[in-house]
Order: C-alpha cells, then structure tokens, then sequence
C-alpha cells in the first residue's frame, strides 16, 4: 500500500514563492498528471516529493512518515527530471548497471528489460555522448523504472520523443500503474495527459487551480 500526502505545502525560494498551500493526496495503482504553464511549479512539487527540497511550510509524508523528518527520501522510487546524469563514455546498459550497483535491487535481466521497454538495445555499445537527445530521454525512463519502484516520478517523459517513443511512454506508464506503481507525470500535451492520468491536478503559479477525476476504471 502506498500513499502520498503533501499537506498544505508552501514553498519559498528568495522572496518567490513557488508553491502555494498545495494539498494532494495519491494513491497505488493510479496515474496522476500535473498540468500547467511553464514555471507554474509541477517540477518543484515532483522534486518535494522526490524529498530533494523541503517545504517552508506544511510537510509531505509518504505511508504515514513525514520527509525531512521521519525519512530523508521515499524508499521506493524512480524518477526521471530534466538532464539525467548519466556518464558520456559509457554505455547504456553500463550507465544504468553502474546506478543499479548502488542499491542491488535491479539484477542485470531486469535492467536490460527495462533498456527494451524504452525502445533501446541493451547490448548496444554505443557511448552514452553519442546518444542522441530522444535516446537519452528513452534511457532516463529506464533508469527510473527499473527497479520496478513503488513510485514512479516523469518530468515531461515523452520530451524529445518521435511518435514511436510517444506510444511506448504511454504503455509504460500503464504498464507501471498496473503492477501496482502509483505515477506522477507531467506533461505538456494535454491530450495525452488526459489519456494517461486517472487524476489531474492543474497548477498554476505554484497553487493547484483545478483537480479533475478522470478514473478511467470507474
Ligand atoms: N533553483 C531555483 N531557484 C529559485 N527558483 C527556482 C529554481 N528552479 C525553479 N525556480 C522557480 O520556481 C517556479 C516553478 O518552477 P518549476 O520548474 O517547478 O516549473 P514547471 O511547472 O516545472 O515549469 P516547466 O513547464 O517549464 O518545466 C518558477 O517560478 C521558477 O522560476
């Protein structure tokens, strides 16, 4: 069982505010789109989330455990935000081997799977500087789903993407929902985001301005 709650979160960098009293509360198995304008917040609530900044005000806790407090990070997540590091003289699968070694939860068969999931070769020796810009945003949702997390997190997944890579985005995405992920995506395209997400939360200047229940299951 997995649940997000952000509570009445706030956020101020400088004398900017870049969230504004944000509530949300998410659920396994459901898809979550984030809507709105350039700079209207969706990466910073993604990065709150991620427990890679905190609030200023409000928390966010996730199964009951507030971040920054009880937890520095979620246990179970991938993500993908915009420039993934990866390193240019490796390959993909070395890259994503590399980060798998970090915590041993992706074995070798399950990264390459997730390497042809994307659209990509596993045993292509390519080094990741030759990538180009669709291939390296194909590698980033690899990396981010690999170890089969409890969250998924997609800052504008099919950036980049020729239809092709559109197409395996969204059944990835599904895919993640029906093994039980719970999914945040954002997505400038508002026809697709409208086709994936069970439940869409619009912001705009850092405030949720509208929540739509889409749930394609009820
Ligand atoms: N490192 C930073 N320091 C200070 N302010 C920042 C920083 N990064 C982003 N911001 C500000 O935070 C606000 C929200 O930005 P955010 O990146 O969350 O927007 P977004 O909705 O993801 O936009 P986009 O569609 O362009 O990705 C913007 O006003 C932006 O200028």
């Amino acid at each position: 069982m997995v649940q997000i709650e952000v509570d009445h979160v706030t956020k101020r960098i400088h004398k900017n505010t870049v969230l504004q009293d944000v509530t949300a509360v998410m659920h396994e198995g459901r898809i979550y789109g984030l809507q709105g304008v350039n700079g209207s917040g969706k990466t910073m609530l993604m990065r709150m989330i991620i427990g890679l900044i905190r609030p200023s005000e409000g928390r966010v806790s996730i199964n009951g455990r507030v971040l920054g407090k009880d937890i520095e990070f979620p246990e179970s997540i991938g993500f993908l935000l915009e420039n993934p590091a990866f390193l240019g003289r490796y390959s993909g699968f070395d890259n994503l081997n590399m980060l798998a070694g970090i915590r041993r939860l992706a074995a070798p068969e399950q990264i390459r799977e997730s390497i042809r999931a994307v659209g990509l070769d596993p045993m292509d020796r390519k080094k990741y500087r030759k990538y180009s810009l669709g291939m390296k945003q194909r590698l980033g949702i690899a990396a981010a789903i690999m170890e089969a997390p409890d969250i998924v997190i997609l800052d504008e997944p099919t950036n980049a993407l020729d239809e092709a890579g559109i197409g395996l985005v969204k059944g990835i995405l599904t895919e993640q929902k029906q093994r039980g992920a719970l999914v945040i995506v954002s997505c400038h395209d508002i026809g697709i985001l409208k086709e994936l997400s069970d439940e869409i939360f619009r912001l705009d200047a850092g405030r949720v301005v509208e929540h739509l229940c889409l749930d394609s299951a009820q």
